[in-house]
């Protein structure tokens, strides 16, 4: 067997510890004779037969290829080589986990944009516009029209195809990604999407239209049903499946309007979880399936994807005045506009915690609730004025019911005896999503977990129910006004009458704060520069980036016609 002059040194080097039965060596190896009493040449003859299947891998760099070190320097000796476990080191994964996870997910958006999407695209059927005929218009917005459609070329005895097609223009590029990220994401939430695809344009020039196949999900959407005098009776076989065994009234109604805003959430949720927002949620967009027997969301054109930034332009809004939301933005109009793929969705959940911009649906949805509780704010008017009468109240449910109640009529009262049901726990959930601030209104998964979902309501609530909600209202409340009324304290302090703080409290207080010119404070006040200047860099240069990606990197998975 060859050894290398290398190794040879290198063994020499090592020979004191090897026959200092380290731990490290075979035992056949630990029972070889001290090294004193034999010649150098002999050891290492000795060695390589010993340690002839070891060496045959590592002959090469001494101290390097096997692990020795020196008994007495402990130090010395190599470290085990499986992962050790420590505090801070879990703490760090466990930090990092919950960070990629947190909502919308930036570790899920990476699977779901580069494995999943891919596999889609990879067996998802494909259409060209004339494999289709048009049958009725069910729609027609500012952006497209939609018909009731079917395959041309489906068989005489197959299943009658009963397909729904969107002809749409500008906005038909987001509306087919929503709808993809959504059929992969929460298929149950949203109308069963097929394909989109886009059609070049006659002329060759523009962007073309973006045509989209849904399966058609039925006749109607939750406008029709509210329009009519029967609501909500009219919904109840479909979606609980059998008349209740109750008296037609409050309480029946109740059970009924339950369920459909537990299905509303159900879906918004599974929406939001996934970093969707919808911005339209009103209940022409809500459409009742047959076949599922639940309501889905429909008309995506308007939603932002806040996992990757596609169409969140925090100064643009495309809004349905009647069901919007005061903040009119679901981002603050400082964020920046949206960077590139892979760094928005690295800060998504940064950008999700700062903004909470699924409030902005939970607004909406209230509204939605609002109007299955009252039957006179079911038509345009009643809501338009609805909205105007919230507005002078500052958007305070509970200042807007304190002067309409006094002198309601028969269709307002109904609706509050409808909220009072089991202790008002009706009243208590939409307030919860119709308020002014969007950091104060609830989301969705929250709202699912009221108890107002527990059939019996507040009077039915276990104890540990009613502490649910108790830390439910708790983390409803605006702890901003606690701070501006100790601020106010303050401000005022010292006198009797108005208590608050004192002169020598405030004294206090101010020498524990940092003295005017003092070095903490000069620190502090060139961390704060610093602050805003990276803000105001990262605003320039997220904008200057902005600008440069404004076409739509996106619309690259978007099939086109040949
Ligand atoms: N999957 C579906 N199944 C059954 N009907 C559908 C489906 N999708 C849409 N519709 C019907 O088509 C109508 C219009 O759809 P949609 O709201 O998506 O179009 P739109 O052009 O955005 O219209 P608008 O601007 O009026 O909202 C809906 O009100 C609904 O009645």
């Amino acid at each position: 067997m060859a050894v290398s002059a290398g190794a040879g040194v290198g063994l020499l080097r090592c020979k004191e510890t090897l026959l200092n039965r380290s731990p490290f060596l075979p035992r056949k190896a630990q029972r070889m004779k001290p090294a004193a009493a034999m010649g150098t040449e002999h050891l290492l003859a000795e060695f390589a037969r010993h340690m002839e299947p070891f060496l045959g891998v590592g002959v090469g760099l001494p101290c390097t290829v096997m692990e020795c070190g020196d008994i007495i320097y402990r130090s010395t000796l190599p470290r085990q080589s499986g992962l050790i476990l420590t505090a801070p080191g879990v703490a760090l994964a466990l930090a990092t986990v919950s960070y990629l996870w947190a909502t919308p997910g930036v570790a899920p958006g990476f699977f779901d944009m580069f494995f999943l999407a891919f596999i889609q695209r990879l067996f998802r059927p494909s259409f060209r516009k004339d494999e289709f005929i048009l049958g009725k218009k069910l729609g027609e917005g500012a952006f497209g029209v939609v018909y009731r459609a079917s395959l041309a070329n489906a068989k005489p005895n197959a299943p009658k195809c009963d397909l729904v097609l969107k002809k749409a223009t500008e906005y038909g590029a987001v509306e087919i990604w929503m709808n993809e990220r959504a059929r992969r994401a929460c298929a149950n939430s949203c109308a069963d999407f097929v394909y989109g695809f886009r059609e070049r344009s006659a002329k060759g020039k523009g962007r073309g239209e973006y045509w989209l196949i849904w399966r058609f999900e039925g006749e109607d959407t939750l406008s029709d049903f509210m329009t009519s005098k029967e609501f909500p009776y009219n919904v109840e076989t479909k979606i609980l499946g059998e008349v209740q065994d109750l008296p037609k009234g409050l309480e029946r109604e109740n059970r009924i309007i339950q369920t459909i805003m537990r299905q509303l959430l159900f879906a918004l949720d599974s929406l939001h979880s996934t970093g969707i927002v919808h911005r339209d949620i009103k209940p022409q967009n809500i459409i009742f399936s047959e076949g599922s027997r639940t309501f889905k969301i429909i008309d995506l054109g308007a939603a932002a994807d806040l996992r990757v930034g596609i169409n969140y332009i925090p100064k643009e809004f495309l809004l349905d005045p009647r069901y919007s939301a005061p903040e009119q933005y679901i981002m603050s109009t400082q964020t920046p506009s949206a960077p590139s793929a892979p760094v928005a969705t690295a800060l998504s959940p940064v950008l999700w915690q700062m903004n909470l911009p699924d409030r902005f649906d939970m607004y909406s949805v209230g509204l939605i609730f609002l109007q299955m509780a009252f039957p006179s704010l079911r038509t345009d008017s009643g809501l338009i004025q609805f909205n105007r009468q919230l507005k002078r109240c500052g958007y305070d449910l509970e200042a807007w019911r304190k002067t309409v109640e006094p002198r309601a009529g028969s269709d307002l009262r109904k609706g509050f005896e409808l909220l009072n049901l089991d202790g008002g726990i009706g009243w208590d959930l939409l307030t919860s999503m119709v308020r002014y601030k969007a950091r104060q209104r609830t989301d969705a998964k929250s709202a699912l977990a009221h108890p107002y979902f527990n059939q019996e309501g507040l009077l039915g609530l276990s104890y540990m129910q009613n502490l649910r909600l108790q830390w439910f209202r708790a983390t409803q409340k605006d702890y901003s006004e606690a701070a501006k009324w100790v601020i106010g304290l303050m401000a005022r302090s010292g006198t009797e009458n108005v208590g608050g703080f004192t002169e020598a409290q405030l004294l206090e207080l101010r020498e524990v704060a940092p003295k005017k010119g003092s070095q903490q404070r000069n620190a502090l006040a060139s961390i704060l520069r610093l602050q805003s200047k990276v803000i105001k860099t990262l605003d320039e240069s997220m904008d200057e980036i902005s600008r440069q990606t404004k076409s739509i990197w996106w619309s690259r998975w978007i099939p086109r016609e040949e």
